[in-house]
């Protein structure tokens, strides 16, 4: 199984943002991850604070049977990446931190969940190995 894990725009400065989003780093959290890395899966790492290298990095990897994305602020007005997710050919897994539902009226909508087959918005930096655990689930 082959796993595209993507982190958009302020995501690497996650311990250093705002306290509603984490204390672990976007490297700690990897490193979490990377154990499932190889031993069950295939996962390719991106992140990125510019569009355009995500948009090129989806295009180069469209075949990959899962995306796990947290767009961050992209999530609300990036058509280019929209566009470009709907040649991805796997499910797409959208996630957010927070809870955009809580949050400032400019972040309760997502243009990217056009696309996505499933949201998880609110569960705190769980939400990536929930992720995961979901796929292994399904692949039993
Ligand atoms: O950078 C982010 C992170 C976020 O996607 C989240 O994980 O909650 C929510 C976005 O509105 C914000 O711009």
């Amino acid at each position: 199984m082959k796993i595209l894990f993507i982190n958009g725009p302020n995501l690497n400065f996650l311990k250093k943002r705002e306290k509603i989003y984490s204390n672990l780093s976007l490297k700690n959290i990897k490193k979490k991850i990377n154990f499932y890395n190889k031993n069950i899966f295939k996962i390719n790492f991106f992140n990125s604070n510019c569009e355009g290298k995500i948009v090129n990095f989806i295009q180069n990897n469209y075949n990959y049977d899962y995306l796990i994305f947290n767009p961050g602020a992209y999530s609300h007005y990036s058509l280019s990446i929209l566009d470009c997710l709907k040649i991805f050919k796997g499910i797409i897994i959208e996630l957010h931190i927070t809870n955009l539902y809580k949050r400032e009226y400019f972040r309760k909508k997502s243009l990217i969940s056009l696309n996505s087959n499933i949201i998880i918005s609110g569960m705190g930096v769980e939400c990536y190995y929930n992720a995961l655990d979901y796929i292994i689930k399904k692949c039993l």
